[in-house]
């Protein structure tokens, strides 16, 4: 399990990261999300040991980052925001490097370092210097330096940064196959990363935690979610919305497009999945409104998201 428990820092006078708690269990992969500035990369980096907490604590399997250093780091693959590495070495002697400072050595090394260029695609950059990588396969290798000693726990600080959508694709697969068994939180700006990666999500603003949940628990915090959107043609000279909020069971209703006769109208309704677009489409029929189309919303992350931290900044 990865730890935080009341994580704090300061920068002079200045709250970066105030009073986080949260725990990540094997089989998750937690999204970091946030606006700049947030906190999500100093949280990270002391979770890992890179930065000291001026108060709270984290443990890595049980081992506390500051405490128990070694065996936490040990236990851990970090991928850090602009990660380091040793430009006038070939991609496989700097995975060589990583290796012997992982421990291990001899036929244990070789191996781990075959195994890693295989899932991180270096094949074909095998013998280039690290220095002349394009940006993609420079963020491979800093990938490939988190996971080569195979840990249980990784964290990884904008994974997909810098990536074409191919290697975004791929990077995304690698990282849900690696959350089968182990625990991995990733920090993204991307919010269909959350959708493609993620089992839960935290959002934090301000340095503090704003929300935690499933992608799916997210969504329905949006208003949206759960409204239904109407398209239909009126007859001449009847307006529908009247009507429309009488049916049993509707909030509000909104006009998204008129053209003419033809409306497209967003219904909220009281309940989220009580059998409402059954009434409505009862209700259209009994009055000649010509029902082109009804469906379901879904709400939206960026919609949560926006919501909640733009909250927080006024
Ligand atoms: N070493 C430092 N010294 C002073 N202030 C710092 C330092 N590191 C971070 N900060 C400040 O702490 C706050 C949080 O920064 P952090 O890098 O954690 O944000 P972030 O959420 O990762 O942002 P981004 O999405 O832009 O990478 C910012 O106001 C930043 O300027």
């Amino acid at each position: 399990m990865i730890e935080a428990k009341q994580l704090t820092k300061f920068f002079g006078d200045h709250k970066a990261v105030d009073e986080v708690s949260f725990t990540v269990e094997k089989g998750e992969i937690l999204g970091f999300l946030g606006p700049n500035a947030a906190g999500k990369s100093t949280t990270m980096r002391m979770l890992t040991g890179y930065l000291p907490p001026s108060a709270g604590a984290a443990a890595i399997g049980g081992c506390d980052i500051v405490a128990d250093s070694l065996n936490a780091r040990r236990k851990m693959g970090y991928l850090p925001e602009n990660a380091p590495v040793y430009e006038d070495m070939t991609v496989t002697g700097f995975l060589q490097f990583i290796a012997r400072i992982r421990g291990l050595s001899g036929r244990e090394a070789d191996d781990a370092v075959e195994r890693t260029i295989g899932k991180c695609f270096l094949e074909g950059v095998r013998h280039q210097m690290v220095g002349t990588l394009s940006k993609g396969f420079n963020q491979r290798v800093c990938f490939a330096q988190s996971i080569l000693h195979d840990p249980e726990y990784l964290i990884l600080d904008e994974p997909t940064d810098g990536l074409d959508p191919n290697q975004k694709h791929e990077v995304r697969t690698m990282i849900r196959e690696m959350g089968r068994d182990k625990a991995i939180i990733l920090s993204t700006h991307i919010l269909e990363e959350v959708d493609a990666v993620c089992t839960r999500a935290i959002i934090i603003a301000n340095g503090v935690i704003q929300a935690d949940d499933t992608p799916k628990g997210l969504r329905a915090r949006s208003e949206k979610d759960g409204s239904l959107a109407a398209r239909f043609t009126v007859p001449e000279g009847v307006d529908p919305i009247p009507g429309l909020e009488a049916v049993d069971g509707v909030v509000k209703t909104e006009v998204m497009e008129q053209d003419g006769l033809k409306m497209l109208v967003r219904i909220y309704p009281v309940k989220k999945g009580d059998g409402l677009a059954a009434r409505i489409a009862e209700y259209a029929a009994g009055q000649g409104l010509a029902l082109e189309s009804l469906t379901e919303e879904i709400g939206r992350l960026d919609e949560v998201f926006r919501a909640i931290t733009m909250k927080q900044e006024s």
